[in-house]
């Protein structure tokens, strides 16, 4: 069976200026995909590319998408298989939210089952005002309802986070879970990394239109760690300055820990007792995905 989605070769220049340098990357079935950059990595671009939107007129394009082993254009029933929610809503401020899928759905030839599911679904059956009084995380919820709307088997996801309260958060975190877990696959972008990362099976990270990691989160996690432990002893400015003489950062924090980079706990452990200080506390800290990004990101400047 081909990838729920496939990205070969992909590349694209706007104004003179390459923005996607040869972007390959495969998304799973039955898996939670992040697709993570700093602001202007070029996500959203791939994105479009993927759900076949190449509205960014003049920018020539190259390389290959491909759900569920075809070109958008050549898939028969395109909102069975994919679902799109893009980065901004992009729907008529004069309209209700029924109005606006009902218009989406009949483009899909769906039924007005599909409105209402879709409406429930998302939490906005109540919402009856029209598309200008909505705030920022109704907006988002209708353009989550647009990417239901057809019950495809591959969401590609802009930011959906983005706007949505805690509550929000929580249930499009438990919905994309079940999603993946019923064999569907998901590719999301977002920015909150620490948020979403347990969700994340996958991380697929692009800096500067080239992706420099593909693979399990937990191995991006791995890859791009900078270990920090955090340290307390009976002479801290004594084995601060060993632990620099050793190479490692050492930074201050509240209650009189210092953290450290750099070295694993037995060194540091080492250290301490060469320069005869007794170290009462030694606690590795889990790496976050952000700092994991953080540091991948530093690697690449
Ligand atoms: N129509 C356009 N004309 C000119 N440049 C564009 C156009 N669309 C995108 N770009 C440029 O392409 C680059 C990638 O943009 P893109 O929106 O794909 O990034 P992104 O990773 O989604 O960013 P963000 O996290 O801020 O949403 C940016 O430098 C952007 O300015």
């Amino acid at each position: 069976m081909s990838a729920a989605i496939e990205v070969a070769a992909l590349h694209a220049r706007f104004a003179g200026r390459t923005v996607l340098d040869d972007v390959s990357f495969t998304v799973p079935w039955g898996a939670v995909t992040g697709f993570i950059g700093v602001n202007g990595a070029g996500k959203t671009t791939t994105l479009r590319r993927i759900v076949g939107l190449d509205g960014r007129q003049g920018a020539p394009r190259a390389g290959i998408a491909r759900v569920a082993g075809r070109a958008f254009e050549q898939l028969v029933d395109p909102c069975s298989v994919l679902g799109y929610c893009p980065d901004a809503l992009g729907a008529a401020p004069g309209q209700s939210a029924a109005q606006h899928l009902e218009a989406l759905a009949l483009r899909a030839r769906l039924g007005r089952d599909a409105t209402r599911r879709a409406l429930d679904d998302v939490g906005l059956t109540g919402a009856t005002g029209r598309i200008r009084s909505f705030s920022l995380g109704m907006r988002r919820r209708l353009a989550i309802a647009g990417a239901l709307l057809g019950a495809p088997r591959v969401l590609v996801l802009d930011e959906p986070f983005d706007g949505l309260d805690p509550a929000g958060r929580r249930w499009l975190s438990e919905r994309l879970r079940e999603h993946a877990d019923r064999g569907g696959a998901v590719l999301l972008s977002a920015h909150a990394l620490d948020e979403i990362e347990p969700l994340l099976d996958r991380v697929v990270c692009l800096h500067d239109g080239r992706v420099r990691f593909e693979g399990d989160t937990e191995a991006f996690l791995r890859s791009h760690a900078a270990r920090v432990v955090l340290v307390r002893s009976l002479d801290q400015p004594r084995l601060a300055a060993a632990l620099g003489a050793h190479g490692a950062t050492v930074h201050a924090r509240a209650g009189g820990a210092i953290a450290v980079r750099g070295l694993e706990a037995l060194e540091i452990a080492r250290v301490g007792a060469a320069v005869d200080v007794l170290v009462t506390e030694l606690t590795p800290r889990r790496t976050t995905l952000s700092a994991a990004f953080g540091a991948a990101i530093e690697e690449l400047r």
